[in-house]
C-alpha cells in the first residue's frame, strides 16, 4: 500500500507529500511531508527561517512548489491558484490582523458574510435572520458581543485578532490556517485564544503556527516541529520538547 492510500484510509483532510520549495537554489521546504486528519487541530513550530511560512504559503498557492503534491481531500492544490483554494474551504489568517479598520465589528463580519457571496450577489443582497443570527453567534464565539456596535480601529490588538478570526468563519472554512495568533497579545488574551480556538477545532480542522510554548502547551493538540524545511519531530509537546533532535535545534537554544 502507498503512503497515500494509507493516508486516505486513516481520514486526512492534507497531505503535503515531499514538497520542495527553492528560492534561488536554497530549500526553504526539503521533502515536507505532513498529514493533517480531517476534524484535528495540529500546531507547527520551529525556529526562524524553518519554513513555517512557506509551508502556509504552498497550502494555500500563493507559492508553487518546485516538487511534491499537496492533496485537500484528494484534490491536488498545486493545479489551482489562492482564489481556488480558498474556494476549496482553506481560509488563512495572516499574523498581523487585516480588519476593516473604520467599520464596526457587525459590520466587519456582515462584509466577510457577503464577500463570500461574490461582490455582485453583494451588491443587492439583504441580510436574512437566519444571516443575522450567524453574525451574532459569531460575535458571541468571539468574546466580542459587548463591542458589536465600536469600530475595529478601537479594539485593541487581541480584539482585533479574535474578529479576524470570526470573519474568517464568516467564511465558512473546513480547514483554518492560522499564523502566529497570540503574538503582541496579553498573558489573559493568549489564554481566551487558546479557548476560542480549541472551541473552533470542535467544528473544523486548524493548523496553527505558533512560537509561544505556554500557548501551544495550552492548544493540547499534536505537535509537529519543524526545521531547514522538513520535519524534524511530532507528537505531543512533551514528547517533542525531550526529543534531543529538538533540544539540540530548537528549545535549547
Ligand atoms: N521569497 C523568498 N525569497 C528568498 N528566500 C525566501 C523567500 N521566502 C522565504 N525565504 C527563505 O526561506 C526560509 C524559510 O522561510 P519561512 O519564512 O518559511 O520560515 P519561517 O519558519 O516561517 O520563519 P519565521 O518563524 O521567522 O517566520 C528562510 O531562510 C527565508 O529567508
Amino acid at each position: 500500500m502507498t503512503d497515500a492510500a494509507s493516508y486516505k484510509d486513516t481520514g486526512t483532510l492534507l497531505f503535503l507529500d515531499n514538497v520542495t520549495v527553492s528560492f534561488d537554489g536554497f530549500k526553504a521546504l526539503n521533502g515536507l511531508s505532513l498529514d493533517v486528519q480531517a476534524g484535528e487541530m495540529r500546531a507547527i513550530i520551529g525556529p526562524n527561517g524553518a519554513g513555517k511560512t512557506t509551508m502556509m504559503d504552498v497550502i494555500t498557492g500563493k507559492t508553487r512548489p518546485d516538487s511534491g503534491r499537496v492533496t485537500f481531500h484528494l484534490t491536488d492544490l498545486t493545479r489551482y491558484d489562492e482564489a481556488a483554494i480558498a474556494t476549496m474551504g482553506i481560509g488563512r489568517k495572516f499574523q498581523k490582523p487585516t480588519v476593516f479598520e473604520s467599520h464596526t465589528v457587525w459590520d466587519n463580519l456582515e462584509l466577510a458574510l457577503k464577500s463570500r457571496r461574490g461582490p455582485l450577489t453583494s451588491l443587492f443582497w439583504r441580510l436574512s435572520a437566519a444571516d443575522r443570527d450567524r453574525i451574532a453567534d459569531t460575535i458571541a464565539r468571539i468574546g466580542l458581543e459587548a463591542h458589536h456596535r465600536r469600530i475595529a480601529g478601537a479594539l485593541s490588538h487581541g480584539q482585533k485578532q479574535w474578529l479576524e478570526i470570526g470573519m474568517l468563519l464568516m467564511q465558512e472554512p473546513e480547514l483554518l490556517l492560522v499564523d502566529e495568533p497570540v503574538a503582541g497579545m496579553t498573558d489573559s488574551e493568549t489564554e481566551k485564544t487558546a479557548l476560542l480556538l480549541r472551541d473552533i477545532a470542535r467544528s473544523h480542522s486548524v493548523v496553527v503556527v505558533e512560537h509561544d510554548m505556554n500557548f501551544v502547551r495550552s492548544l493540547g493538540v499534536r505537535v509537529t516541529v519543524l526545521h531547514e524545511g522538513s520535519v524534524l519531530s511530532e507528537g505531543s509537546l512533551e514528547t517533542v520538547q525531550n526529543d534531543p533532535r529538538v533540544i539540540e535545534v530548537y528549545l535549547g537554544r
